[in-house]
């Protein structure tokens, strides 16, 4: 290549992305103007200019946030057409610009006039001449890489003396070579053909992206969202939007995607965190995880909702006027169903006090009681403490997280689960919550579940006057005293963060990521959110860890029902050398794995590393993994069966020679946390390792991870297909 040639397009390119950063400064300049312009007309008291600075002031700040988050490669692509099109070429950007006579400097990547740079291919050019993609660091261009897409046009082009020169090796090779840090990035520059369709797709109903490893699910589903907003900001920002993936560590990984578009206002949880107020990161062992995830929970926590609160009274007896008028459990007994029948136990708490009232006022037999009438009967009660503590504390306004408190007692959870769980699977549940444990990522569904079954408390300022009616608030009394009655029930856990109420959790877009692991009771959960929403679904069913396939996929339709589908397919693995892949996918079909199996762009030319019979392990994990890291610039991940995690961050810890590329290992030798901070060199677990990637990946006792679980193939399967440059495996 002419080094000549290239600093001469490199120096042009440069002046227009300089002319764009100053557009860029400009308009900053205005959004903030617009902002102060917009608090100054607040000011003015009227309701008038209330309204108008608000719709000012978020506009401007919207604008603001984006033009800063911008400033990664604004402006990426450009597109030489046909003369008879255009003679100007067209820019691509993170986000679209006018200069000061409106006229279009930059078009954002998801508007129409931008699809055709994604679209034009040499078989089909869409009368594109030359795709430019332009390589930067902040504002600085530092490369360029180009493709012909019509040659003949170029030759009549050239014949009219316009020169359109051709540099690079194309972008998408430069891109996917590049060397991995510890967050994902977005392919505005490089998006291919198959996976724009996805991203572009109109928004109805649901649409699934499905695909072998590194298709680029994750990041084409991401774009998909800041597409989204793009095409109907109005609907998605104020109705949300929803993003579900694996855990935390890959949340972390993903969370820069959407800003360096120019997106923030996504909520992005991992599956623990999908319940406003909880946050769970802890895994229950295989085991536990199976039975907490089957559908057969819902049934045992629907009856769990009917449950008489554990130490409530079950006796109610007082004297007024001749009689002796008395509450038994016969009684009770019937009040409850009969309230019961007519909704969720916390709706029901305005009713509670009439119903009872009804049950005791029928056993008013004397004469002096008859005379002085029902409401005298009331008004005698209602002031009575000792009916309004017994009222309180035989139906008292739960929170779900006490419900599900309640089953931590054997007796209480042998009580629901009758032809549901096996007394070993019992067992087993009362092992996983015993002592302090602190709530799995498994346990946030169950309570889900439970919020909805027992239904939110009456709020104050809407329900204040139903309750006051019934005489439960007077003399004082308050909801937070209603709480505190159903604290004092709660047998001393620790689980009852404020958590907003059901009808706050509905999104306008639901997108999960790796949905081939949800378990059915996690797609109840997602589930709730999104009735009303249109939805992204990515996954691979050959990576999937839930053993029961066929009771969660009857758990997704339930959750997606009614909806109409759209479906898209990825074929192209950009991760994986074809060396890596071409070992995965080996090993997929060796163990008979129903794998989707994409082909591999991208040659190497060096194959995995597969070591066998090693006698010392130590020995041999830190040679192998000195040589890796030595040889890719980027990120390495030490894979290791979930019982050697500790004793494997303690050898990273105790290698000088990884000092600094593993800082946080010492600090995670005894927690079950996995990698954290900015470490080049992480130990993981098969499981945490989904979603993610590597420059470099280490498997120790691949047999190991294999045996951990009923879907152990399946998650040696994903830890195989985790590497861009280097693979290593020791048994
Ligand atoms: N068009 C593209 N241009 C550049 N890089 C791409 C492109 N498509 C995908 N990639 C890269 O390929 C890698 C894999 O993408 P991603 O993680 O989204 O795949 P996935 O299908 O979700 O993988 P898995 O199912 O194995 O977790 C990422 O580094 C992503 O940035």
């Amino acid at each position: 290549m002419n080094d000549e040639l290239v600093e001469h397009e490199i120096g042009a390119e440069q002046a227009f992305v300089d002319r764009v950063y100053l557009q860029l400064e400009e308009s900053a300049r205005n959004a903030r103007q617009l902002a102060r312009e917009g608090e100054n007309r607040g000011r003015l008291e009227h309701e008038g200019g209330l309204v108008e600075r608000d719709a000012m002031v978020f506009q401007a700040a919207r604008r603001i946030a984006q033009l800063d988050a911008a400033h990664e490669g604004l402006v990426f692509g450009r597109l030489d057409l046909q003369h008879s099109v255009s003679d100007e070429p067209r820019y691509i950007g993170r986000i679209g610009l006018r200069d000061s006579e409106r006229d279009s400097l930059l078009i954002d990547w998801r508007a129409p006039a931008a699809a055709v740079f994604y679209q034009a291919t040499a078989a089909d050019p869409q009368r594109v001449v030359r795709r430019r993609v332009l390589r930067s660091t902040g504002p600085q261009v530092v490369g360029i890489e180009d493709e012909l897409l019509d040659s003949e046009a170029l030759a009549e082009l050239e014949a009219d003396g316009v020169e359109l020169p051709i540099i690079g090796e194309g972008a998408l090779m430069a891109q996917l070579s590049r060397a991995r840090d510890r967050t994902m990035h977005s392919i505005v520059a490089t998006i291919q053909a198959e996976q724009d369709r996805a991203i572009r797709a109109p928004s109805r109903g649901v649409t699934t992206i499905s695909g072998g490893p590194g298709t680029g699910k994750t990041v084409v589903a991401l774009h998909r969202a800041a597409y989204l907003l793009y095409t109907d900001r109005r609907r998605y920002e104020s109705g949300g939007v929803l993003v579900v993936g694996p855990s935390g560590v890959f949340m972390r990984y993903i969370e820069r995607v959407l800003p360096s578009l120019g997106e923030t206002a996504v909520a992005l949880r991992s599956l623990g965190e999908v319940v406003d107020g909880l946050r769970a990161t802890r895994h229950d062992e295989p085991a536990v995880a199976a039975i907490k995830g089957s559908a057969r929970m819902a049934t045992l926590l629907r009856r769990a909702a009917r449950l008489q609160a554990p130490g409530s009274p079950d006796h109610f007896r007082v004297f007024w006027r001749d009689d002796v008028l008395t509450l038994d459990r016969g009684r009770l007994g019937r009040v409850r169903r009969q309230l019961m029948s007519q909704g969720r136990r916390n709706r029901q708490l305005p009713r509670v006090s009439g119903a009872l009232l009804d049950a005791l006022w029928g056993q008013v037999r004397g004469e002096r009681g008859r005379e002085r009438g029902r409401e005298a009967f009331e008004d005698d009660m209602l002031s009575d403490d000792t009916f309004l503590d017994f009222v309180l504390a035989w139906w008292p306004p739960l929170d779900a997280p006490t419900v599900l408190g309640w089953l931590r007692e054997p007796e209480v959870l042998a009580q629901v689960c009758d032809g549901v769980l096996s007394r070993e699977e019992q067992q087993l549940l009362t092992k996983s919550w015993g002592g302090d444990t602190a709530l799995s990522v498994e346990d946030v569904p169950l309570i889900d579940e439970l919020r909805y079954a027992i239904g939110d408390v009456p709020q104050r300022t809407e329900d204040e006057r139903d309750l006051d009616e019934t005489g439960l608030l007077s003399g004082g009394r308050d909801l937070q005293e209603l709480m505190t009655v159903a604290d004092s029930l709660s047998s001393g856990r620790s689980w009852t963060p404020p958590m907003h109420r059901i009808e706050d959790d509905p999104f306008a877009h639901v997108l999960i990521d790796e949905a081939q692991d949800l378990t059915p009771m996690q797609w109840r959960m997602v589930g709730r959110r999104g009735r009303t929403a249109s939805w992204t679904i990515v996954g691979d069913p050959a990576q999937s860890s839930w053993p029961d396939p066929a009771e969660a996929e009857v758990a997704r339709r339930e959750a997606l029902e009614g909806k109409e589908r759209h479906e898209f397919h990825l074929s192209t693995n950009y991760r994986n050398s074809a060396e890596i892949y071409e070992h995965a996918a080996a090993y997929a079909e060796r163990v008979g794995l129903d794998a989707d199996l994409p082909t591999a762009v991208r040659s190497t030319g060096v194959p995995p590393r597969v070591l066998t019979g090693v006698p010392d392990l130590e020995a041999a994990v830190r040679e192998a993994v000195l040589d890796v890291a030595g040889r890719v610039p980027g990120t390495v991940g030490i894979v290791v069966p979930v019982a050697r995690r500790s004793e494997a961050n303690a050898w990273l810890a105790s290698w000088p020679e990884l000092a600094d590329d593993a800082p946080a290992a010492r600090a995670a030798i005894d927690s079950s946390v996995t990698p954290s901070g900015e470490d080049r060199v992480v130990v993981l677990t098969g499981l945490d390792t989904k979603g993610l990637e590597f420059d470099g990946i280490v498997v120790v006792r691949p047999e190991e991870i294999e045996a951990e679980s009923a879907t152990g193939r399946a998650t040696l399967y994903v830890v195989l297909t985790r590497a861009t440059q280097l693979l290593t495996t020791l048994s």
